[in-house]
């Protein structure tokens, strides 16, 4: 018996808002949720559970600090040892880890998804495709305004505080400077079909090609 070949780990990458979800989402579709394995930056987020809840509001969500990416570096090299994990499920309304994980089996592509993938440079080693969705500020603000409210559990107020506050210098500091690592810049985000072919076609020719081979 050969053995299983390495999976391929893409990373997306992209400031809050900027259609990482939707990429994600379509690209699932697209190429069929079984041949994916997926794992969002986001559910490695440090619990809070420890902090008053008024304290947990303080905390800079944006900073690399607060994410435990050694977790998920352990992850993406267990996936590429063809083992499953368990991945933590984040409550963002208030601001835990839940007791649930979610069981993800390795599979020969794996996505990986978050505002801060690209930062340190251990995780960016990862990635043998490095995708960038670039959206304009404004445009970002207003998604993650109406998806932070119904769900997210934040008001109007609390989510123009903390973009001015954190999410803003943190994306000028950590994030936007990372667009330079990118192989491929998909401007526009999820909706861009023309670069979403281009990232699919490869990912099929690939998996085709395993599949002609064996
Ligand atoms: N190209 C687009 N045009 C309009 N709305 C979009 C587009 N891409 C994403 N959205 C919407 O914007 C919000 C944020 O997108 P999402 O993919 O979750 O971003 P991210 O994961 O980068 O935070 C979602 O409500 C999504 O439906
Ligand atoms: N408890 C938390 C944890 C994170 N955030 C924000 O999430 C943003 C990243 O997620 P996207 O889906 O928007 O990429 C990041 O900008 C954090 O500010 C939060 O608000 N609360």
């Amino acid at each position: 018996m050969p053995n299983p070949p390495t999976p391929l780990v893409i990373g997306i990458a992209g400031g809050t808002g900027s259609g990482k979800t939707t990429v994600v989402d379509t690209i699932l579709k697209r190429v069929g949720r079984e041949r994916i394995a997926c794992l969002p930056h986001d559910a490695y987020y440090r619990d809070l559970s420890h902090l008053p809840f008024e304290e947990r509001l303080k905390v800079n969500f944006d900073h690399p600090d607060s994410l435990e990416t050694d977790l998920l570096i352990e992850h993406i090299h267990r996936l590429k040892c063809w083992e499953a994990v368990d991945v933590p499920v984040y409550d963002f309304a208030h601001h835990t880890r839940t007791s649930q994980t979610i069981h993800v089996e390795p599979r020969r592509i794996i996505l990986v998804e978050g505002i801060l993938i690209f930062y340190e440079p251990a995780l960016r080693a990862e990635f043998d495709v490095k995708i960038f969705v670039d959206t304009d500020a404004d445009i970002r603000f207003i998604r993650r305004l109406q998806r932070d409210i119904v769900e997210r559990g934040r008001t109007t107020e609390s989510v123009i505080r903390q973009y001015l506050e954190t999410v803003r210098p943190m994306h000028l500091e950590f994030v936007e400077p990372t667009k330079r690592y990118a192989d491929i810049i998909i401007p526009e985000g999820g909706l861009n079909t023309v670069a979403l072919d281009m990232v699919v076609a490869r990912i099929e020719a690939l998996l085709g090609r395993e599949h002609l081979s064996a």
